[in-house]
């Protein structure tokens, strides 16, 4: 992103010519310190080490999976029959009690049990909400909008940061269950923090899967249904998985932090007038999610 205060115009033209053709695009750096995303990481690999019967104890009945933890056989990729072989926990916007949308933005869940967790989760999000700001006033330029166009309608935007952990899978699985099901994501723009162990990969135009490999430290970012919604899929919403590791790998856990950057939950996701006749009918940045979340079995 040197290219972003040096050239926005060349960096937005650069950005948006790699989402049109993958929906999909790396960014190197972003400005996101390397301390927060170290420690927010190693913060996170130290609960998914805790017993399982501890980690239980954050799952909050009743709330989508929205905040804290969810447990391996529970998010269920949209048409897709096994649960896949993850879990996660989610940390989202930090509303003063009594806000308008507290209901739709419960508080986060406070994990004690790792001195330090909830700051680092904190943190992180703040890090992501603001690079992803950045990301929109970018696409907006792209899109030949106002340059602020997306700055309102994100500004209480129901972000969630995830924390992944895909276990090792030495002990074999059910066949036909990986790591993540083909799906796309439900949100505006997703930035995905580094995976060292490979997998990720993003179904091309032409119906091949390709790996999605970034160099260490870069944030891979991908176009959301809300996104592709409203740019009459333009800047498409690419399927994406990942796949089991190869034997030799097997023993080796899988950890990575997609920050699912949302829009206020008020904001109607009307189709703009763009590539064609519109694909979808308006709804409201809300209701899409409930609907999804339900899809995936998270609600
Ligand atoms: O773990 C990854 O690399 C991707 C995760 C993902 O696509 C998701 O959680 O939506
Ligand atoms: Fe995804």
């Amino acid at each position: 992103m040197k290219l972003y205060k040096e050239d926005f115009a060349g960096f937005s033209q650069e950005l948006g010519s790699w989402f049109v053709g993958f929906g999909f695009a790396i960014v190197s750096d972003h400005g996101v310190e390397k301390s927060i995303i170290d420690h927010a990481l190693d913060q996170a690999k130290a609960f998914f080490a805790l017993p399982l019967e501890t980690k239980a104890r954050y799952t909050v009945k009743g709330g989508s999976g929205q905040r804290g933890y969810t447990g391996l056989g529970v998010e269920t990729a949209k048409d897709h029959t096994f649960a896949d072989l993850k879990e996660f926990w989610h940390h989202g916007r930090t509303l003063p009690d009594g806000h308008r949308y507290n209901a739709m933005m419960p508080a986060n869940v406070a994990m004690p049990e790792i001195p330090g967790f909830d700051a680092s989760q904190q943190a992180m999000f703040e890090a992501f909400d603001a690079l992803g700001k950045q990301i929109l006033r970018a696409i907006a330029m792209f899109l030949a909008l106002p340059i602020d166009y997306f700055d309102e309608k994100v500004a209480l935007g129901n972000s969630v940061l995830r924390t992944l952990h895909y276990p090792a899978l030495e002990a074999g699985v059910t066949p036909g269950a990986i790591r993540a099901g083909a799906h796309g994501d439900i949100n505006v723009i997703t930035l995905l923090l580094g995976a060292q162990e490979p997998g990720l990969q993003l179904l091309d135009k032409e119906g091949n899967w390709q790996s999605v490999t970034a160099p260490e430290g870069c944030v891979v970012i991908n176009i959301g249904d809300m996104l592709a919604r409203l740019t009459n899929d333009l800047l498409p919403s690419t399927i994406h998985r990942v796949i089991n590791p190869m034997p030799e790998r097997a023993g080796i856990a899988r950890y990575s932090a997609p920050f699912f950057l949302h829009f206020s939950p008020d904001v109607l996701i009307k189709t703009l007038p763009m590539n064609g006749p519109p694909n979808y009918k308006p709804i409201r940045a809300q209701d899409f999610l409930e609907e999804r979340l339900r899809e995936i079995k998270l609600a």
